[in-house]
């Protein structure tokens, strides 16, 4: 889906400017400079990402303005991410933007790569977030695996330990941070995210610990570090596995001595942030000081939290899959439609390589193109090779009502083996009753760990 971008800047020289750099990489940037029209705006269509400027009337410099918009902005049934914009790098005004809801903030002048990647982050938050039923970001999956993740999440949460999350991508490590941060001590401070991996060398410094006006050519206004906006809360520093080494090294005094100094202070300043670090990196290639200082790992990594890929906890699949079609034909206003026991085997068979992310876009994709009276496994566009030979499950009228019924003999007669019909029943019952291992046991007459070991055997 092509983003829709807002800039609210009351200095139309401003707004240009922005549009003009953001307007090569999003689909539809719009510019507003009197905040009295945004309520006709937002009935046209919620921008996927607003830039805030915090205040409008000139001279003003409390943000009250900006503030209030943030409120209008949140309001929305599907709020837009916000990042604030603020000429005053004000870190008391930064803070309270983010507090109410803000998910970053950026200071003028800007440096263009910073608003960019600010703005990506934005949006790939804001899919995680849509990602949630009601707005809100929810681990979903009944899995032993991800029964077992939800503990040591509850277990980790209350503590003040640095956690760091594994996994390949689309695996939902930043839910998990933000899970961790929501049932944290710190739940009520904010939970900043940094894409470690898109900071340039550069700017990592001020980016990271803040600047003083006038400490090199650029630093036009004091500016205020993540670590510095994120205080009583959590940062959560993403792909850390992909920080150069010189970055690594001043992370890691930052972390030994729990202090910054911002460029051109004098003193440093205390931190006070739990720090949740995530990077889909494997761990043989974190273990390898050329790749990463391990004194940093071993600040890092005091709990180590690993997200298995979609592939080791199959039955998670008709749970997913039907919240996101859910969610997506909400979204679209396309009617709620069942889907072919053959489709969803052949969905519980995929390897995922994408993990949940991919299997977000293949629904997406199957509610858009879905022509049928039921979802079909081509509406999904999975690439044929991942999907192993189907096995021939009749195709049951719908998901939830209809008792698993196993294909007769195929005229080929090949699939016909005890094996394959065993397959098919469990993975029948499983669509049946939506992945709930202890129900498609008990209809089965099998105990939930031979189901598990025979989804195990299955590979399901
Ligand atoms: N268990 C889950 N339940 C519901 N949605 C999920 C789950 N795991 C991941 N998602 C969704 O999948 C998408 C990717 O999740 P997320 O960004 O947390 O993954 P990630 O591992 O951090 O990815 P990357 O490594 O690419 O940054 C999001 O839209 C998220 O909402």
């Amino acid at each position: 889906m092509p983003a829709y971008i807002l800039i609210l800047d009351d200095d139309a020289d401003v707004a240009t400017a922005a549009q003009l750099l953001l307007r090569r990489r999003y689909g539809q940037v719009a510019t507003l400079s009197d905040p009295a029209g945004l309520p006709a705006l937002l009935a046209r269509g919620v921008p996927d990402v607003v830039l805030l400027d915090l205040n409008f009337t000139p001279g003003s410099i409390n943000g009250a303005e900006g503030l209030a918009l943030l409120d209008i902005l949140r309001a929305q049934s599907n709020p837009p991410a916000v990042i604030a914009m603020t000429a005053y790098a004000d870190v008391p005004l930064a803070v309270e933007a983010l507090k109410r809801g803000a998910g970053d903030f950026i200071t003028k002048p800007w440096d263009n790569a910073r608003l960019v990647a600010a703005v990506d982050q934005a949006l790939a938050r804001r899919e995680a977030v849509r990602g949630g039923a009601a707005g809100s970001p929810e681990l979903m999956g009944e899995s032993r695996a991800m029964q077992e993740l939800k503990a040591l999440i509850a277990s980790v949460a209350p503590t003040e330990a640095n956690v760091m999350v594994l996994g390949e991508n689309g695996v939902g490590k930043e839910l998990v941070a933000r899970a961790i941060h929501a049932a944290s001590r710190r739940a009520a401070g904010t939970m900043l995210a940094v894409d470690m991996g898109a900071l340039p060398e550069s700017t990592f410094e001020s980016e990271l610990f803040g600047h003083r006006k006038g400490s090199f050519t650029d630093a036009k206004a004091d500016r205020a570090g993540r670590f510095q906006a994120a205080r009583g809360g959590s940062l959560f520093l993403d792909e850390i596995g992909n920080m150069p080494l010189a970055a690594q090294a001043k992370l890691l005094t930052a972390l030994e001595r729990r202090e910054v100094t911002p460029i051109g202070a004098d003193k440093p300043e205390s931190i006070d942030v739990r720090i949740i670090s995530a990077t889909n990196l494997e761990e043989a290639r974190l273990f390898d000081p050329s790749v990463f200082r391990a004194d940093l790992l071993f600040r890092l990594n005091t709990i180590v939290i690993r997200v298995p890929p979609l592939r080791e906890r199959r039955e998670d699949v008709p749970l997913l899959v039907q919240h996101y079609l859910k969610l997506y034909e909400a979204q679209y206003e396309r009617p709620s439609r069942n889907l072919t026991a053959t489709a969803m085997d052949a969905l519980l068979r995929h390897d995922w390589p994408g993990n949940v992310r991919a299997l977000r876009h293949a629904c997406e994709r199957a509610v858009i193109l879905g022509q049928g009276m039921e979802y079909a496994i081509n509406d999904f566009g999975l690439a044929a090779t991942s999907i192993a030979t189907a096995v021939t499950i009749a195709p049951v009228s719908t998901i939830t009502l209809a008792p698993p019924v196993i294909a007769p003999a195929s005229s080929s007669g090949g699939d016909l083996t005890l094996d394959a019909i065993e397959r098919a029943a469990i993975a029948a019952t499983l669509v049946q009753f939506n992945g709930n291992i202890s129900h498609a046991a008990k209809t089965l007459g099998i105990s939930r760990a031979a189901l598990y070991r025979k989804l195990g055997k299955h590979g399901i």
